[in-house]
């Protein structure tokens, strides 16, 4: 079988240029981000069937959904679609609204109990929709999505509506659709800090094309791309956890090519855990930097620099002598790289301020 979600659109909305174009795996989570206006949710729309381009090719794991003599119509595809502003029916409860998508697609599907409670909202089942919390609100609107027992669930800048509080309550949710269902996810935003935490692939929108997609981590440290010379330039690094001191309040954690140790409660060896190393928290030494209160310094190699800003530079580093390890992005000031004569291939130490635990 053919595992891939492959689409091409390609055609005037309106003015617009669509001219999209790509093939990602179809499991985990994909995020589409881009610009405002760069056609991430035109995307979506072609996908679901909403919108039909003349020339366009839609295949989820090898099924077509459009090609050049077949257009399924919206309401014969599989999908779960998660809008901004959860639009859920005000005169119906929430188990009704639960429910309200649900049989459509046959048996097979997931239990209302079991998405309740992966969820966490099992305690608001008699509720009416005007007695939720916007959070609590956008949690029913997944569940509907996830009961009609969807091939692919689309989510359309799911959390932008919501304030930072409540963000934070939901990304944990969202965080366990992924662990616990075989649901593939196109997930659309323009926030780069719940894509971080998300996504495994991504897909990098800019005037209704796709510059490139790829595992999220390659795409963050593509020197040729804009997030490595971002101020907000960042990886994400899915790790193992290697050991937890309990007494210091440590996890160790294992990428190729080095170890990381953080904050954490206990966690099981072997477990895997997200972490983010942001560009801003990693300075550079050619030599093994003395004591610091730094609990992290990892041989590396640079392996590639570009200019970020005038007076900056945003260095890619292999981790490990041989620098064959994970990628990290480093931003540094121009003075400090022509001072240590840094250059690509030199070997570095990379002192690494903070390292966040993003995915527990
Ligand atoms: N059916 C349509 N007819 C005319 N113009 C359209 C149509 N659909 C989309 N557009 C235009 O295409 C462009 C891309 O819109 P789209 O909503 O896909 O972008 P986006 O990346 O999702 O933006 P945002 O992040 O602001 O939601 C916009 O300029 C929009 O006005």
């Amino acid at each position: 079988m053919i595992e891939n979600i492959e689409v091409r659109f390609r055609g005037l909305l309106g003015r617009f240029m669509l001219d999209a174009e790509f093939s990602v795996p179809a499991r985990g989570i994909t995020g589409i981000f881009g610009p405002s206006g760069c056609g991430k949710t035109s995307v979506l729309r072609c996908i679901a069937g909403l919108q039909r381009v003349p020339d366009g090719v839609c295949r989820i794991e090898g099924e077509v959904w459009q090609d050049a003599n077949r257009f399924v119509p919206v309401h014969r595809r599989p999908i779960g679609y998660v809008f901004q502003e959860a639009s859920l029916f005000p005169h119906l409860s929430v188990t009704r609204n639960l429910l309200f998508g649900a049989g459509k697609t046959g048996a097979g599907g997931p239990e209302l109990a079991e998405i309740a409670d992966l969820l966490g909202i099992a305690h608001l089942l008699d509720r009416a929709p005007r007695n939720l919390s916007g959070g609590e609100r956008q949690r029913v609107a997944v569940g509907r999505a996830l009961l009609s027992n969807p091939r692919l669930l689309l989510m359309d800048e799911p959390l932008s509506a919501l304030d930072r509080a409540t963000k934070s309550e939901i990304l944990p949710f969202l965080e366990g659709l992924h662990e616990t269902l075989r649901l593939p996810i196109l997930y659309v935003s323009h926030d780069m800090a719940e894509i971080e935490r998300l996504a495994d692939h991504l897909v990098l929108m800019e005037n209704g094309r796709v510059i490139a997609s790829g595992p999220l981590a390659d795409l963050q440290s593509d020197p040729g791309l804009p997030l490595a010379a971002s101020s907000e330039a960042a990886v994400s690094l899915d790790a193992r956890v290697v050991a937890h001191d309990a007494e210091n309040g440590l996890l160790v954690l294992e990428v190729d090519g080095g170890r990381f140790i953080t904050p954490g409660t206990a966690a099981v060896v072997g477990s895997r855990k997200r972490i983010r190393v942001g560009a801003g928290d990693i300075s550079l030494s050619r030599q093994v930097p003395g004591p610091s209160t730094i609990l992290n310094v990892l041989p590396a190699r640079v392996l590639s620099s570009s200019a970020a800003g005038e007076h900056e530079v945003a260095a890619v580093l292999g981790l490990g002598l041989d620098g064959a390890g994970a990628r990290l992005v480093a931003r540094v000031t121009r003075k400090s790289w022509t001072d240590l004569a840094l250059a690509d291939s030199a070997e570095v130490f990379a002192q690494i301020k903070g390292v966040a635990l993003r995915r527990a």
